[in-house]
């Protein structure tokens, strides 16, 4: 089995809960993907940095990060993944809000004033969560040279995402999970 067979078998294990459930947008659904389930899990996480990494192999970044907590994992699954391959790459975290004390940063972690960020996250469902990483990547700074996400749900992200002027590409597809 390839890495990213692989990792679809532990989605589908590990993460897909069917039941009625209400999402961070708001929105209604028959069908949850908790990745933290597999982004946390000592033997999906590596998958997790290889797929990833893999998925975007032809674009040229130096930092990853996202909106926190589901982004977290995803990019230092793939920091962690470049490093054991000889590379480097860097990762941040966007806070949902500004710190209130200490530094009062809004993104924790490598600068990215100047530089080229990949945004991930671990799944989408309207694209705004990424958006605000992005926005907030912007602001700061950084230029977003792309958007990546393990599981799409096909409910608008790529598009809201692509309006924004950044390209979007995730790892598995609702029909890889028989969603
Ligand atoms: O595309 P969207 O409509 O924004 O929805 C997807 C977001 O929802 C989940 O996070 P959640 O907001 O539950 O927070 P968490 O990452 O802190 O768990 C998921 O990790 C994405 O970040
Ligand atoms: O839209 C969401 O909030 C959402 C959907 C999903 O499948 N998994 C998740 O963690 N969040």
């Amino acid at each position: 089995m390839t890495a990213r067979e692989q990792l679809i078998q532990q989605i589908s294990d590990l993460a897909v809960i069917r039941g009625r459930v209400t999402l961070a947008s708001g929105r209604e659904a028959d069908y949850y993907v908790d990745l933290r389930r597999v982004t946390l899990d000592g033997v999906a996480a590596p998958l997790v940095g290889e797929v990833m990494t893999d998925l975007v192999a032809d674009w040229e970044f130096e930092a990853v990060g996202g909106l926190t907590l589901g982004a977290d994992p995803v990019a230092v699954a793939m920091l962690h993944h470049t490093a054991h391959n000889g590379g480097r790459l860097d990762a941040f975290v966007v806070r949902k809000e500004a710190k209130a004390h200490g530094l009062q940063r809004r993104i924790e972690g490598t600068e990215v004033a100047g530089r080229r960020v990949l945004v991930v996250e671990d799944t989408s469902t309207t694209g705004g969560s990424v958006l605000t990483a992005v926005e907030a990547v912007r602001e700061a700074g950084g230029e977003v040279i792309g958007v990546a996400v393990i599981v799409d749900r096909n409910t608008g992200a790529k598009e809201l995402i692509e309006a924004a002027g950044v390209e979007y590409r995730y790892a598995v597809g609702l029909d890889d999970l028989g969603l």
